[in-house]
């Protein structure tokens, strides 16, 4: 590959002979000062100062300073030849990678090779112009070596050979290292770019072992690419002290020798400005930028000229293209969801006949006070709340009250002040606790991959495909699975709206195995007929318990129970029993608007002030209960019993 584009490289070049012709002739005057900066002090030395001929001395140097001045008149004119080079590749590149994000209709992929195009462009101008002052450098210096001594490119070319042979024979095995470490470089940009914004998915699901252990062998492996580039820095460094500084030693050690043998004092200053004004800092910014921006430019041309098409090779051939990913088709369609496995219907504590079956509750929250800061009034207090594995709630409250946080809490993203969260009789304390919940927040957690992978993040053994489609039919995933050509199909995160994004965090948080599913605006880019499928989906994991925060009324109304957040009026039931009793929670729902299919809903009569009347003032029946929690930062609430006098408890 990097033989093709060598090939295409002289193919561009001698296509554009005349510009490369004007570029030679203006180096040509950066070559005239080269060869002065050593001719002249050497003239103005043996011929003026040493002879006794001041003003021939003064001459000669002034010469040398003419030099200067036409040398940067020339170099002026080079940066204008270079972006006559320059511009036409930037233009064809540009072209090629417009084409194909067209023809492909990537968006994402076009901003990103046209951003890989600016770095070629720049790239390219860099190499001309640090190969072309070395090629023109040198061969100004050595003229001028060749007329002050022949002798003394005897002492200064074998060792400026040899350092530059060193780096041409590193040239190759470099741009390969550059280009492994650039892609692993990606590759851990790319896999950080997807985690950080999920990393309280991450945490709440326990998945932090095996995300860190993933992330992991990126960082090491581009480690190991690291070390190994810089191992190359070292070949660098030997070839510029062999080629460089090497002749400068030569030159001082042999210069006994030297004079012996009729080269001048002033021969050898002029060698050693040679040296040291010209061969030593040009070699040094060959090595660099052949060193580091030529492979750079290797990598870049090849990532946008992958497979070599047509046109000096700027783009993919069709059949190549033809070639790439073919859409892959599903090959099973699971059978519809069943919400056969629902738990029993929603009761509270005093309607529930007591288990039988001595199992823990899927979560219980005992005394939970938690605050935002040890000063702060605490957002949620004194909470109790025991449900049982299989049930389905719904956390509502006013904006700010604390439903977020609780499910922080029960998640373990938080810790409470006093109490326990339980959940499956555990204590929320330790990865293994972790593990068995799941978090879905707003900002869905999808990575660059393939859906199955995407899908099977959180289960550590490999999912079964018709297991995966169940769960993508169940969702309400299916469509989006068949449009990306099935469970192998590539997701580009960012090609995704925030709804397809989040029905996938869904879907893998339900083929995940932790028992409780807590959903926090999982759904919040979803149409209502879409959330209440996902809602429905999870509710009907078998022995799953599923917590939403809940927006629409249709979400609290599918909900075994609802747990009504408000700092005084803090309730806990079935949605009717809230309706009866919980004049905030009546309040709450009349001003959740209507959405077109929620117009039937039975529950809208509350909308009416008679209907509220009609059913307020009906209490709570449950011994003991009590749920407590209170409102933001700065109000004051206390503790309100609620129906009967007695302390509300929610118990399932
Ligand atoms: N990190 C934090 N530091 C300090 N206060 C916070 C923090 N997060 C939330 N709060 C405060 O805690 C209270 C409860 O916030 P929370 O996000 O739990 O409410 P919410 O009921 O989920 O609100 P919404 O329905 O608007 O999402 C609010 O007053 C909020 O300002």
């Amino acid at each position: 590959m990097t033989g093709r584009l060598t090939s295409r490289g002289l193919r561009f070049l001698r296509a554009r002979w005349r510009v490369v012709m004007r570029l030679g002739l203006w180096s040509v005057l950066e070559t005239g000062q080269s060869f002065l900066i050593g001719y002249a002090p050497a003239r103005a030395l043996d011929d003026g100062f040493l002879a006794g001929r001041t003003a021939t001395g003064l001459a000669w140097l002034g010469v040398a300073g003419l030099g200067v001045v036409v040398g940067a008149y020339g170099t002026a004119r080079v940066y204008a030849a270079v972006a006559a080079l320059v511009e036409p590749l930037r233009d064809r590149l540009v072209r090629r990678v417009v084409e194909r994000g067209v023809r492909e209709a990537d968006r994402g992929a076009l901003s990103g090779l046209t951003q890989q195009v600016e770095i070629a462009r720049d790239t390219f101008a860099g190499l001309v112009m640090v190969s072309r002052s070395f090629v023109f450098t040198a061969v100004g210096a050595l003229a001028g070596l060749f007329s002050l001594a022949p002798l003394l490119l005897l002492v200064v070319l074998p060792p400026l050979a040899a350092g530059i042979g060193l780096f041409a024979a590193t040239l190759r095995p470099l741009a390969r290292r550059q280009e492994v470490f650039l892609a692993a470089d990606e590759a851990l940009a790319d896999r950080l770019g997807a985690v950080c914004p999920g990393l309280r998915d991450i945490t709440a699901t326990g998945a932090q072992e095996r995300t860190a252990a993933d992330v992991g062998r990126l960082v090491d492996a581009e480690e190991r690419t690291a070390r190994s580039l810089a191992r190359f820095g070292v070949v660098r460094v030997a070839a510029l002290a062999l080629g460089g500084q090497l002749p400068i030693v030569l030159l001082l050690a042999t210069a006994p020798w030297l004079l012996k043998h009729g080269v001048t004092t002033g021969a050898l200053v002029g060698a050693l400005s040679y040296v040291t004004q010209s061969l030593l800092p040009a070699l040094h910014n060959l090595l660099h930028g052949l060193g580091t921006s030529g492979s750079r430019l290797t990598v870049v041309l090849r990532r946008l000229a992958p497979e070599g098409g047509r046109d000096a090779g700027l783009g993919p051939s069709d059949e190549s293209r033809a070639a790439e990913s073919p859409a892959p088709t599903v090959a099973a369609k699971s059978p519809a969801p069943t919400v056969a496995a629902k738990s029993p219907a929603p009761t509270v504590a005093a309607e529930s006949p007591a288990p039988t079956v001595a199992r823990p509750p899927a979560l219980a929250l005992s005394s939970v006070t938690f605050a935002y800061g040890p000063t702060a009034v605490p957002v949620i207090e004194d909470l109790d709340l025991t449900l049982p594995a299989g049930s389905h709630l719904a956390v509502v409250g006013p904006s700010g009250i604390g439903k977020s946080t609780l499910t922080a809490l029960v998640a373990g993203l938080l810790e409470p002040r006093c109490g326990t969260v339980r959940v499956g009789g555990e204590p929320m304390r330790g990865a293994g606790a972790l593990a068995r919940r799941v978090l879905i927040p707003q900002e869905a957690y999808v990575f660059t991959g393939t859906l199955a992978e995407n899908l099977a993040h959180l289960r550590p053994d490999p999912v079964p495909e018709a297991e995966l489609l169940a769960a993508a039919e169940a969702v309400g995933l299916l469509p989006l699975l068949e449009a990306l050509g099935g469970p192998e199909g590539r997701v580009d995160p960012a090609a995704l709206s925030a709804g397809e994004r989040q029905l996938i965090a869904l879907t893998r948080a339900h083929l995940s195995h932790a028992p409780l599913a807590l959903l926090d605006e999982a759904t919040c880019h979803l149409d209502p007929r879409a959330e209440e499928r996902a809602e429905r989906a999870f509710a009907a994991r078998p022995g799953g318990t599923l917590v939403v925060v809940a927006h629409r009324i249709t979400s609290a109304r599918r909900a075994d129970r609802v747990l009504m957040m408000d700092g005084r009026e803090t309730a806990y039931g079935t949605h009717d029993e809230l309706v009866r009793c919980s004049a905030r929670y009546r309040e709450l729902v009349g001003a959740w608007t209507p959405v077109p299919h929620e117009r039937s809903d039975p529950s809208l009569a509350l909308r009416d002030p008679d209907g509220v009347d009609a059913v307020a003032g009906a209490g709570l029946a449950g011994d003991g209960r009590h749920v407590v929690a209170h409102g933001p930062v700065g109000q004051v609430q206390t503790p309100r019993d609620l129906g009967d006098g007695r302390p509300f408890r929610g118990e399932g």
